[in-house]
């Protein structure tokens, strides 16, 4: 399998606080891969030097080959990397479907906001289909007209992949997607997650706190501890070395 994703040498510091040391990882095309880890092992932190929202000190993100940080940060979108984040982030003051549209602007020559302006009607008409499509998908096209801040949580949770997905992404990284979830919605949600997977020949990375989500969810697991990477596995190795047992005790929900 070809690799996506390339990380070497992955350093991040704080100040003091070094959150990523020497993380090295490949991701392959179509890989379904979970990383877990305590609090503060620094996992959102390597979500956020994939998506240049931090500038690393040391080492190099490679996606298909192209170092990220000869990009402008607002560039890596468009070359195909997609997140959500730990506490939803929709936009307030737009409904579910401006939402997924924002998310599809990537591909707009106008952008999005210059097709919600009128500045290109086609271009808007397009995004809205597409957002349209990705909401009858995940069953939400009851909820398009509403403000994101009237659904329950988990739905608010769906709607940032719907988002994310609009983009169009060859890398859709998940941060924590099962956070918030009532106990009997996560078998469905890992369903979910694994139909778009295999539906849409996705390349996901998916952090989570969820232990038996994250396990039933992906065949290969990376564990983080303080900045480092513990483990690299198949899921059923991972969950019985000592190492990632010692490190992740009490973060079982
Ligand atoms: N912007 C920041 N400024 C200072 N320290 C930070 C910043 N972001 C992260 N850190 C520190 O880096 C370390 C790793 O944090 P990070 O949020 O990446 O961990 P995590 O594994 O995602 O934790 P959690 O599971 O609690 O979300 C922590 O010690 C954190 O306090």
């Amino acid at each position: 399998m070809a690799a996506l994703l390339e990380v070497s040498g992955l350093t991040m510091r704080f100040g003091g606080v070094t959150a990523l040391s020497g993380v090295d990882l490949a991701v392959g095309e179509g890989e379904l891969v979970g990383l877990i880890g305590p609090n503060g092992a620094g996992k959102s932190t390597l979500f956020d030097c994939l998506t240049r929202r931090c500038a690393p000190q040391e080492g190099r993100v490679l996606l298909a080959g192209e170092d990220l940080a000869r990009l402008p940060a607002h560039r890596v979108a468009g070359r195909g990397v997609a997140r959500t984040f730990q506490n939803t982030a929709l936009f307030p003051g737009l409904s579910v479907r401006e939402n997924v549209m924002a998310g599809a602007h990537r591909h707009g020559r106008a952008g999005f906001w210059g097709a919600a302006l009128g500045l290109a009607a086609g271009e808007e008409r397009r995004l809205r289909e597409t957002a349209d499509a990705l909401l009858a998908r995940f069953g939400l096209g009851e909820y398009a007209d509403h403000p994101p801040e009237a659904l329950p949580y988990g739905t608010t949770k769906l709607v940032e992949i719907a988002r994310a997905l609009a983009a169009g992404p060859r890398l859709l990284l998940l941060d924590e997607p099962a956070g918030g979830l009532a106990p009997a919605e996560v078998p469905a949600f890992a369903g979910l997650i694994r139909r778009l997977h295999a539906e849409l020949r996705l390349t996901i990375v998916v952090v989570e706190h969820h232990l038996d989500f994250v396990l039933s969810l992906c065949r290969r697991i990376v564990c983080l501890e303080r900045g480092h990477k513990i483990a690299d596995g198949p899921a059923d190795a991972v969950r019985r070395d000592p190492a990632v047992v010692a490190a992740c005790l009490g973060v079982t929900r």
